[in-house]
């Protein structure tokens, strides 16, 4: 299958955190490529993966990056793919710079911004774009917040009960 998301990030320093995203589309069994494409260290490969990365079949770009991180919205300027922009945490700053760089976009050029180091929901929401024209993956994604309230439900169970056994312990749920 050929790959449509594209995950790319500053540094092979960032993969720890991006790794995630990967798994969320692994669970979902979509079809991606992982790279090291830099904005401030090779900018005119950085420019010609946005501007080819449409042709190729991509569908959705993923962007991590730290510190200074101005890959997501350099990319978001060269191709029109939606970009999930994720700021990846350094050891200085708590991430707050990587958001900061990632999330305030000028009017005209969108990169979808998830939390600090929240690959997981970056994969998730690529999932879900691609969901909108996948009435397959729609499905899946459907069963996956049925698990996800389940789960839920479950945890609030298991809290009660121990509540319970302590005296206290009251909720609306049965
Ligand atoms: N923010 C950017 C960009 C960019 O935005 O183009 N390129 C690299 N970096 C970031 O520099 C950090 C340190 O990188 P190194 O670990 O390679 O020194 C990484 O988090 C990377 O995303």
């Amino acid at each position: 299958m050929s790959p449509v998301v594209g995950i790319v990030m500053g540094s092979d320093s960032d993969w720890p955190v991006m790794e995630a995203a990967a798994k969320a589309l692994d669970e979902f069994e979509i079809a991606y490529e992982v790279d090291v494409v830099s904005a401030h260290r090779m900018p005119r490969e950085m420019v010609a993966y946005g501007e080819q990365a449409a042709d190729r079949g991509l569908k959705v770009i993923i962007a991590g990056a730290g510190g200074a991180a101005h890959l997501p919205g350099m990319l978001a300027s060269v191709t029109p793919l939606p970009v999930i922009g994720v700021p990846v945490p350094l050891k200085y700053l708590d991430g707050m710079d990587s958001l900061l760089s990632i999330v305030q976009m000028p009017a005209g050029v969108p990169v979808a911004t998830v939390s600090v180091a929240g690959a997981r929901n970056a994969g998730l929401l690529a999932a879900r774009v691609l969901a909108a024209h996948d009435e397959e993956l729609l499905g899946r994604m459907r069963d996956f917040q049925q698990e996800l309230n389940d789960q839920a439900t479950e945890k609030g169970k298991r809290l009660r009960a121990k509540a319970e056994g302590t005296g206290g312990g009251f909720g609306f749920g049965n």
